[in-house]
């Protein structure tokens, strides 16, 4: 759920890097999570139809989208499942650690600081911050929660690019122009609201309520669908 687009659906390219559509962009992590499964498991080459299967896309989509990055697979063979990891976190940027800024330690802070997947996924807590003076102090795993006073200086000593934001909805606007004026360029939020934000700052937003709603919808339907006709009941 990208808050920006920039109208073309296709994400922005310098001259060296490849013009991929937003969707792309948006299913190549799954590939990279199937990938890693399957080297995990000692698979050295996977089919088409295989590896969208265990990234649960349809495999014409998947060739479409991995034509994009010049991959096409050996006919009879597949991919070169290690070549194609290396690939795909050449194209997203993750072949090096990026540090991440944590702003809002509550319920979901903690629970974001805790994780370790962070880790193996391209990008590491760089720091943690709070403006509730009773949490600024706090030792939460082997990071100390810091004052959002200090965010500019952070960001810069940290190379801070990218900031997640786990605050209430009404504080979020603020702690994103905060994070975007320090220097931060793409901002995952987690409150409940829209940010606006300047160009060149991308905004992904996460929502598990959004996600149930969706889900209510289908079950809605799924009960409509499966409801006798009314004049049925009771013949
Ligand atoms: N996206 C999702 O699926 C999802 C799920 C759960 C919660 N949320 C949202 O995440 C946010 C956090 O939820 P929670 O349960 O952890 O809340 P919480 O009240 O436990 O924690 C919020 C923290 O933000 C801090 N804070 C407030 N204003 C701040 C500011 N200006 N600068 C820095 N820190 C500030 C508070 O001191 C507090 O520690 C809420 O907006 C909530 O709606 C989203």
């Amino acid at each position: 759920m990208s808050q920006r687009a920039n109208g073309s659906g296709f994400a922005t390219a310098g001259p060296d890097f490849p013009d991929l559509p937003e969707a792309t962009v948006a299913r190549l992590p799954e590939y990279l999570r199937a990938l890693h499964n399957l080297a995990e498991d000692d698979q050295d080459t996977v089919s088409s139809e295989g590896l969208a299967a265990a990234a649960g896309v349809n495999s014409a989509k998947l060739r479409k989208d991995l034509s994009h990055l010049g991959s096409y697979g050996t006919r009879g063979v597949g991919y070169d499942v290690q070549l194609l990891i290396e690939q795909i976190e050449q194209v997203l940027g993750l072949h090096e650690s990026r540090a991440v800024a944590l702003v809002g330690i509550g319920n979901l802070g903690h629970a974001l600081a805790g994780y370790a997947g962070f880790a193996t996924r391209g990008f590491h807590i760089a720091a943690l911050f709070d403006a509730d003076p009773h949490r600024v102090g706090e030792r939460v795993g082997t990071m100390t929660v810091r004052d959002i006073a200090e965010v500019e200086a952070v960001v810069d000593a940290e190379r801070i690019s990218i900031g997640v934001i786990a605050t209430p909805a009404h504080a979020a606007q603020r702690v994103a122009d905060r994070l975007v004026a320090a220097g931060v360029t793409s901002i995952l939020n987690f409150a409940p609201c829209v940010l606006v934000v300047p160009d060149g700052v991308d905004v992904r937003k996460v929502d598990l309520a959004i996600e149930l709603q969706i889900l209510s919808f289908h079950e809605h339907r799924k009960s409509a669908l499966t409801a006798l006709p009314a004049k049925a009941v009771g013949q």
